[in-house]
């Protein structure tokens, strides 16, 4: 080569051999990177041995243990994310924090949907409710109509009176039962547990109904839904493996989840016509064909009749959606707002020193002139700890159920379209690595100092009992309003006791709720007089 500028050019531009082979190597370090975490990404979770033909890993949840224990058992095998065969039904079963982020973020719009069961078709309206709405158009609008109109803090602000009259009520008939004693300290015994479902019934169904003095009716519908809620956690073949529904039928579960249905729905059905004759006659008496106001609207049933006329109520058959609605609302608020008093007592009575501060605090901030009331919550911080820290050892629904619509990765699993997803809340809220200090200890202390800034909103995924995401629950503010309140003023106001020295026993029923297998008999005693509970 004769040109020197070529040779120059030649000489300048062709890289010395080390650095073209370092290029390479990282090259193909890339390569190999990508396609590695392209591999995990397609990765199956986990998937837990002995499953049987047909029925899958049914057998591993038909001991006499709640599920949510054994699926914790199963996560200290497999670890956080793990994969069983319900029936025909492939799960995936999520314990740790980060992995329900990736679910209630990233994925939440794929997993989005909740499954319907038979009991749930029949007797709570199929997908009418917000609940079991699939995700779409109608669920959304639903949700805006439920979250505008019968949960946000205005309404509840408005509907406060009828909330604190119903309990002030239930209080002044727990304090005549404390009062029957035959011995000045000796203390009557209460099934706290019989008491707490019977204020968190009345405090709904005069929320929802505006029913203030039970009849006949209220009580056939009490005794009707505590039919349905047993009926919820019976095991429906047809729910798990279709080609066995005729067992079901055979079993008779099949009329009894009708029938139940039936008498539910003849009962919503008088109310709701009940509601509509009062909007009648009151416009007919004061001579006007408009809406009744807001004052007026005492009950979420008036307020839905009100949203009718104006023709807003989404669907096409509004009259069976207020049934739903109604029937969701009893299922939402009163089995959860019973089982968490019910533990958050349980847990005080077996760990008497917090008993004692609860009483401290109560008696410092609010004294010993008058009952706790509403406005004092913010000022009880210890209170307030005392319920998260019972929601973190005993949710009321330890499993949150849902299902993917599409396919989807999470946490680097290949989770397929139909799937469902199960948190394991029982297992993820104990994670020794969030809850350093003995996790299965009952500390109300923990939300004070380290994790004071933890609430149970869905954004800190450490602590959901309320779910999270779009399909989070919408009832969180009115819940806490009433538990805060009800315990407050049975701390505030009694001495409680255990009958014998023994702890309570804290054994769960194997639903999907987790009850108190045996009741809460309590020892009470007033601690101030009569004037104070009047
Ligand atoms: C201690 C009380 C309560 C607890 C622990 C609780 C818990 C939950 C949980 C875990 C979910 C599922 C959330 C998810 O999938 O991420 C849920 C959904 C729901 N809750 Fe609650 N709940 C309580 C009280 C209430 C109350 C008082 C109401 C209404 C008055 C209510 C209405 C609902 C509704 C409508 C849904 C379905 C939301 C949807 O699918 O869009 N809940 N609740």
């Amino acid at each position: 080569m004769h040109n020197p500028t070529l040779k120059k050019w030649i000489r300048t531009s062709t890289l010395p051999a080390p650095i073209i082979v370092s290029f390479i190597v990282i090259l193909l370090f890339y390569f190999f990177k990508k396609r590695s975490s392209n591999m995990i990404k397609t990765k199956k979770a986990p998937e837990v041995v002995g499953a049987w033909p047909v029925i899958g890993h049914l057998n591993l949840l038909s001991v006499p243990k709640p599920a949510y224990i054994v699926l914790g058992e199963l996560a200290d095998q497999y670890g956080p994310a793990f994969s069983i065969q319900f029936g025909m039904h492939p799960i995936l079963v999520v314990s740790s924090w980060e992995l329900v982020k990736a679910c209630f973020t990233t994925n939440d719009k794929f997993f989005s949907s909740r499954l319907v069961n038979k009991a749930i078709k029949y007797m709570f309206y199929d997908q009418k409710t917000i609940s079991f709405a699939p995700h779409g158009p109608y669920w959304r609008e639903l949700r805006k109509m439920i979250t505008l109109n019968l949960l946000s803090n205005e309404r509840l602000k408005m509907l406060k009176h009828q909330r604190i009259s119903e309990m002030d009520a239930c209080l002044k008939k727990l304090y005549e039962l404390s009062t029957k004693r035959k011995d000045e300290n000796a203390g009557v015994l209460v099934d706290m547990s019989k008491w707490f479902g019977d204020i968190s019934f009345n405090v709904v169904t005069r929320i929802v109904a505006g029913k203030h003095i039970f009849g006949p009716k209220t009580e056939r519908y009490k005794n009707v839904m505590e039919e349905a809620r047993c009926l919820m956690d019976v095991m429906v073949f047809s729910d798990v493996m279709p080609y066995l529904g005729w067992l079901d039928r055979l079993r008779g579960v099949d009329s009894e989840i009708k029938r139940t249905a039936k008498e539910l729905d003849s009962v919503l059905e008088s109310w709701v016509d009940e509601h509509r004759q009062k909007r009648v006659s009151i416009a007919a008496g004061i001579g006007r064909i408009v809406n009744i106001t807001e004052e007026e609207e005492i009950d979420f049933i008036d307020i839905m009749l009100s949203i009718i006329a104006k023709n807003k109520l989404p669907g096409d058959d509004p009259g069976t959606l207020i049934k739903a609605i109604v029937q969701e609302m009893y299922l939402a608020a009163w089995d959860n707002t019973t089982v968490t008093l019910t533990w958050a007592l349980c847990l005080l009575l077996n760990n008497k020193q917090v008993l004692k501060r609860a009483q401290c605090e109560l008696d410092a901030q609010v004294g010993k002139e008058r009952q706790v009331e509403d406005s004092d919550i913010n000022t009880l911080p210890y209170i307030q700890a005392i319920v998260k820290e019972s929601m973190r050892l005993y949710p009321p629904g330890p499993i949150i159920e849902r299902e993917t619509t599409e396919d989807c990765d999470v946490g680097g699993f290949r989770i397929p379209a139909g799937t469902r997803l199960w948190i394991n809340l029982w297992k993820l809220q104990r994670d020794p690595n969030v809850w350093p200090n003995d996790p299965q200890e009952f500390q109300p202390e923990r939300f004070l100092n380290g994790h004071a800034d933890i609430d149970m909103k869905g954004q800190h995924f450490e602590l959901i009992p309320f779910g999270s995401g779009r399909r989070m629950c919408p009832g969180v503010s009115f819940s806490l309003q009433v538990m805060h309140l009800v315990l407050a003023r049975i701390i505030h106001g009694f001495e409680l006791k255990t009958p014998t020295d023994a702890d309570i026993d804290m054994s769960t029923t194997l639903g999907m709720i987790s009850w108190k297998a045996t009741p809460l008999e309590v020892l009470l005693t007033p601690r101030f007089p009569s004037v104070f509970y009047m």
